[in-house]
Formats: C-alpha cells, structure tokens, sequence
C-alpha cells in the first residue's frame, strides 16, 4: 500500500508526512495556493530521507521543464496532469532510463463520463508506474477536495484496466479514507488539502490520523480478500 502527501510547502510539513509513515512526498509546481518554485524544493528535498519518494506535480508542461526540474530539485517521480501529449510518459521514461535511480511515473486522469474511454487508451502504455484518479472543477485541476463518485470509478477501472496500479485522489480524508479504500481497492492513496490546517498549510494530527487510517483499511482489506 503506497501514501502520497502532495501538496507540501515546507519542510515542517514533509518531514511531518515522513514522520507518519508516508511512502512519498508532493510538491506542487502549478497555479495553486500550495505552489512552489524550483528554489524552495532544491533546498527541501535533499533534507528528507533517501527512502521517501519525492514526486513533482507538473500541470501541462513540457519535457525540457520537467527533466531539468527533477534534476535541479532531486525528485524521484513526477506526477502528470492534464498533459495533451500522450507520449510524454514514454519519452521520460526514455531518458531516465540510463539514470540512477528509477522515476515514478503517475497519469493523472479526472473522474468524468470519459473516465472509461481514457483508460482504455492506456492499455498497453507501460511508461505510466500508476494513474492517479483525482477530481477537477472548472478552476482548479487538483487540490480540490472533492470526492467522486468511487463506485462507479471502481467499475470503469476494474473493466477497463485492471492491469494497470490505481491511486485514489480527490476529497480524501482521514474520516472517508477506509470508505475509499474498500470501495476503490486502489493500489494506493494521495491527499492534499484533507489533511491541511489552511491551504499550504498541513495539520499534523490530520496527516497522522490519516496515514494511520488509510494503512489500517489496507491490511483489512487485504485480510477480507485473503479470507473470501
Ligand atoms: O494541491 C493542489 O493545489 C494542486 C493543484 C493543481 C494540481 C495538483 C494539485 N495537487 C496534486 C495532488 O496530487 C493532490 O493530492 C490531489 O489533487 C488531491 O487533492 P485533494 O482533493 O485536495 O486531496
């Protein structure tokens, strides 16, 4: 089970993901409350643990950005959203590829009617390590809060790619994280403003409550289907 905190702005805040048994860490490099710059990350990141995975969140940028942003910051994994070109992921993976070290790869894909179309054109992409399912509202494609509808994703996903890793995003929270996880089964969770104090601002109660939540709902949902 892989928990990302995304969204952090400090170093406070993403040793305090560390500290509660995150798999990973996430900067925002996008129009959001909790964006950062190159600057601030290149002195967070080398702060943090070798083990943690530190993942980028790029929002349609390009190739030359994202590589000398990951280079510059010492990221592990970039995460990309609303990119148009369909063989971005493949082209990094390319380029990391003699690298040391492997880079994450997440799609992210919002929940819509066209959820299933979607995933039907990643079968075959194996350039992506995971898609990160989120929510988008007309202002803002991410960090919005808001859940959707995780039955009817669980049955798009199942059908349309069961072969690929599924991370739930979007409106979780330590009090709805265990009803995401059975519904979903993802492969892993990511949250952002569920475990904020104010926007950019994480709560440690918060995050903690929820990386115990979330670790917690795993093991019994890996116990339920070991026993059926
Ligand atoms: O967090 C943001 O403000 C944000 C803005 C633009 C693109 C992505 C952003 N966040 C990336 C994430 O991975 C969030 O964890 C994910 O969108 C879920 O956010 P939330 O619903 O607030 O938990």
């Amino acid at each position: 089970m892989w928990i990302k905190v995304c969204a952090n702005t400090s170093l406070e805040d993403a040793t305090l993901a560390v500290e509660a048994g995150a798999n990973a860490v996430g900067f925002v490099f996008a129009e959001s409350p909790r964006r950062v710059t190159r600057e601030q990350v290149r002195e967070i990141a080398p702060r943090l643990p070798q083990t943690i995975e530190k993942y980028g969140v790029f929002v349609d940028v390009g190739f030359d950005e994202i590589v000398a942003t990951v280079r510059e910051c010492g990221l592990t994994g970039v995460q990309l959203h609303s990119t148009p070109d369909a063989g971005l992921p493949l082209q990094l993976r390319e380029y990391f590829a003699g690298r040391p070290g492997r880079l994450g790869i997440l799609r992210v894909l919002h929940y819509s009617d066209e959820l299933a179309p979607q995933l039907e054109t990643m079968r075959g992409d194996h350039a992506v390590d995971a898609v990160l399912i989120d929510s988008r509202t007309a202002k803002a494609v991410g960090g919005t809060g808001i859940r959707f509808d995780w039955q009817a994703a669980s049955r798009s996903f199942f059908e349309c790619a069961p072969h690929l890793r599924l991370i739930a995003a979007g409106g979780l929270r330590p009090e709805n994280v265990r009803e995401a996880i059975c519904t979903l089964q993802p492969w892993g969770v990511d949250v952002a403003s569920g475990v904020e104090e104010r926007p950019g601002k994480k709560d440690p109660e918060r995050v903690r409550a929820f990386v115990a939540a979330a670790r917690l709902a795993f093991l019994e949902s890996r116990k339920a289907a070991v026993s059926a």
